[in-house]
């Protein structure tokens, strides 16, 4: 790894944590020279790529800025989605996920399920967007409270993105030594992690991380998530190049995504 090759491991560890997870990685080369032939040869954006490797192999967990959405709408998004979770409950029913719609629309509360237990969000689903509205637990009657937004689990698909609410610490995300840190709110960044199909094509190289949310504080918190997955019936399998970089032996089996999805929900049904 280029950088670490550069400090002694402590320091590096310490570098890696205060550019990328404290204040995020500047991907703005990255975006501007998307459309770029000669992309792989600028110096600005190889940098950008090295830290983003970086970051997907040592945590799964980083921020990101001078992604090109303004601040402004990036809170905006989030006041509508406060609004439309503050209207009447029957108004929220109005858009109900069903089968029939293909479990997309109004969420409500303690329906989505994770390891056997409700969650304490209410949320709407559409397409690959998750507007996600987790209540103060002191309002929810305490025969349906229990102790997590959004209990422990990693991200099914490739790269997850998250617009979070800029004033309350609740995303917890499981360090290398076990313990659950905060991905406290850096205003104007998006927090990214990595999925499953990313740890299947990389041959593990980068492995997802286990991510929890729980709001104690005493405002409606929410966040909206963008997931970035395979299409349903894409089959995943370790790419050659990682295959390669990892002793040539493929460590995962191929896998359809749409079949992982599936296992997974259901799993999720089980304590
Ligand atoms: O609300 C958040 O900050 C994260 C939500 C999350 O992890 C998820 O929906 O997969
Ligand atoms: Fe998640």
């Amino acid at each position: 790894m280029q950088v670490s090759a550069c400090f002694p491991s402590e320091r590096w560890v310490v570098v890696w944590f205060v550019t990328v997870f404290d204040v995020g990685v500047d991907i703005s080369p990255l975006v501007e020279k998307i459309d770029d032939p000669n992309m792989a040869n600028d110096k600005d954006l190889l940098q950008v790529v090295r830290l983003l490797d970086d970051a997907c192999r040592e945590a799964g967990f980083f921020y990101v800025k001078g992604h090109g959405i303004a601040e402004p709408l990036m809170k905006e998004v989030r006041d509508v989605t406060h609004k439309f979770f503050q209207l009447p409950y029957e108004e929220k029913l109005k858009i109900k996920m069903t089968p029939q719609n293909g479990y997309r629309g109004y969420q409500r509360l303690g329906e989505n399920i994770t390891n056997g237990k409700p969650d304490m969000q209410e949320a709407i689903d559409k397409d690959h967007a998750r507007l996600i509205g987790y209540p103060v637990s002191t309002d929810i009657l305490e025969e349906h409270r229990t102790d997590t937004g959004c209990g422990a689990h990693t991200d099914y698909g490739l790269l997850t993105l998250v617009n979070q609410d800029d004033d309350i610490c609740a995303l917890e995300v499981k360090n290398q030594s076990g313990e659950w840190i905060y991905a406290k709110p850096i205003p104007g960044t998006f927090v990214c992690n990595i999925g499953d199909m990313l740890k299947v094509w990389s041959n593990g190289i980068y492995q997802p991380t286990l991510h929890r949310v729980v709001n104690n504080s005493p405002r409606y918190r929410v966040s909206v998530a963008f997931f970035y997955e395979s299409n349903f019936d894409a089959a995943i399998e370790p790419v050659e190049f990682c295959r390669e970089r990892t002793g040539g032996v493929a460590k995962y089996e191929k896998v359809v995504y749409g079949e992982h999805l599936i296992k997974k929900v259901l799993n999720n049904f089980i304590k």
